[in-house]
């Protein structure tokens, strides 16, 4: 079966704040996005990768390409005002209908290539496969007053990406309306009254958000060179 991978990187990074958005700072000496398309690249050798940007950002992107000698093959696709925008024009490029397509955060560079494969696996059996994490610590419902309440943390899970669908499927569930609701791609195609499959994640696989992220991104990939 046919596999693609849509890299969304066409946010600005606003929680990190600084002058060049996160996706192009550089962990370990390379741009973020460079790791996260050669996590791809490497788990599933062969796979169509497109990277959504900001277009403003095309020529940007291209001048670190020529820096770092980085030639992975990937298709730019310019990104919208959201992420489900950015998602969307990345799923209206796909060179095909039948296969399956991973839709990943470009800021989240760790993910295993066991997750990668997992979530094809498995979207190839149900249709889609969302990965999640247990929670560590515990958790309280706060409302607006600021009056909490104890959660039974055994009923949650941290939800990452890649979320791994049928083309078809997937194409189908966007061509709704935007929500507020659809913070990711499962909440757009349960939003079809499709159930979601879900696999397990690895804890390391961040998204890199705000600056302490990327102090804690260091680590992983010293942590990763290390052991190679
Ligand atoms: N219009 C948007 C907004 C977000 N994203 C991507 O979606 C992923 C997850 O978003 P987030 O971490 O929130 O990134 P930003 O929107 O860039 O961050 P912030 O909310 O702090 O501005 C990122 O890879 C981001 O680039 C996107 O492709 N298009
Ligand atoms: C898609 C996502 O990474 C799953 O955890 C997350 O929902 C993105 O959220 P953000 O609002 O763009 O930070």
């Amino acid at each position: 079966m046919r596999k693609a991978a849509i890299l969304v990187a066409g946010g600005k990074g606003t929680r990190m704040g600084g002058s060049v958005s996160k996706q192009y700072l550089p962990i370990g000496g390379q741009p973020v996005l460079m790791h996260t398309l050669r996590a791809f690249a490497e788990a599933e050798p062969g796979i169509a990768m497109i990277l959504v940007l900001p277009e403003r950002d095309f020529s940007l992107w291209k001048t670190l390409c020529a820096e770092y000698d980085f030639s992975l093959s990937h298709e730019l696709v310019a990104g919208g005002d959201s992420r489900f925008q950015s998602v969307r024009n990345g799923l209206e490029k796909l060179p095909f209908t039948d296969g399956l397509v991973a839709i990943h955060d470009g800021v989240r560079p760790f993910v295993e290539k066991e997750v990668i494969q997992k979530s094809f696996e498995e979207a190839e059996k149900t249709g889609s496969a969302i990965p999640i994490v247990p929670l560590k610590d515990s958790i309280r419902k706060v409302d607006e007053t600021g009056k909490s309440i104890f959660q039974d943390r055994g009923h949650f899970r941290l939800v990452q990406t890649p979320q791994t669908f049928q083309v078809a499927k997937i194409k189908e569930a966007f061509r709704v309306q935007e929500l507020p609701q659809f913070t990711d791609d499962a909440t757009v195609y349960e939003y079809q009254g499709w159930e979601v499959s879900l696999i397990l994640g690895n804890p390391e696989n961040i998204k890199i958000t705000t600056p302490e992220d990327l102090e804690y991104a260091e680590f992983l990939l010293s942590r990763k060179d290390s052991n190679r």
